[in-house]
């Protein structure tokens, strides 16, 4: 069986014109424990989804949008930090292309000058009898619609955007899954610590005045970076608050 941080990993990709979301899918219908990674890559999703219940929205050639599915030793506890790392990979991706000035904003936006160019959505499938499994969804923008309506606090952007010649979808994919897979094998022998540093480098809001926005309360302070579990730190008036990435929302204060 391959796991999480297996050596040599590899990768089965099943790509379709079309589904409803390839996260709701690979959760739905999961591929058989064979010791490879399974990817479903779609065109366009039909029920694309996001954090916090937001809606990822689709057009033919607009964005790549693919989930992955890795399973977990039997018995490994919950990766603390797992879908920072996705980001990074995300990020590391896209700088590998000659993207400038890519930023990840906790938990796992990428931004480029402040617009949303990824999202990423991790799910984990508990064991129930079966080995525990997170399916990492990933959606980066291509070329967005010019009459896109996205719903984002400070606005989307495409790769089109960023470079003069962006690469077509399955190239994109081939360097986000190379480095998932080198950052989870990090991952696996030492943990989010080893790459802390590397995603608060390019933390977006470093310092920053920020609000947290949650179901039950709302908190204010300065980001103060992310913990060794990658969790949000934050210095408020009443002390550090650790922030777990559940159902919160961080703004920029003011
Ligand atoms: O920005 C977010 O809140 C996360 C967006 C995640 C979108 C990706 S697209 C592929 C995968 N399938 C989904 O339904 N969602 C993720």
């Amino acid at each position: 069986m391959a796991a999480l941080g297996d050596k040599a990993v590899a990768f089965s990709l099943v790509c379709v014109p079309e589904c409803d979301s390839t996260n709701t899918r690979l959760m739905a219908e999961p591929p058989p424990d064979d010791g490879r990674v399974h990817v479903l890559a779609a065109d366009v999703q039909t029920a694309g989804r996001g954090r916090r219940g937001r809606v990822w929205q689709s057009w033919p050639g607009a964005s790549l949008t693919f989930s992955a599915l890795w399973r977990f030793a039997p018995g490994a506890p919950v990766p603390a930090g797992l879908s920072l790392v996705a980001g990074l990979a995300v990020a590391r991706a896209l700088e590998g292309l000659g993207v400038e000035g890519v930023q990840l904003k906790w938990p796992n936006d990428v931004l480029i000058h402040g617009c949303k160019l990824a999202g990423i959505l991790v799910e984990l499938m508990p064991g129930r009898g079966r080995t525990p499994a997170a399916v990492v969804g990933i959606g980066i923008n291509l070329r967005l619609p010019a009459d896109a309506a996205i719903d984002y606090p400070t606005g989307v952007t495409d790769l089109a955007a960023c470079l003069p010649a962006p690469p077509g979808a399955g190239a994109l994919l081939a360097r986000v899954l190379a480095e998932l897979q080198a950052l989870f094998e990090i991952y696996a022998a030492a943990g989010f610590p080893a790459l802390r540093g590397a995603w608060q480098q390019r933390n977006a809001f470093a310092d920053l005045p920020v609000r947290i926005l949650g179901e039950a309360e709302s908190l204010s302070g300065r980001c103060a970076g992310v913990d060794e579990d990658g969790a949000l730190l934050l210095e408020t008036e009443t002390g550090l608050r650790r922030v777990l990435s559940g159902e919160v929302s961080l703004r920029v204060a003011g």
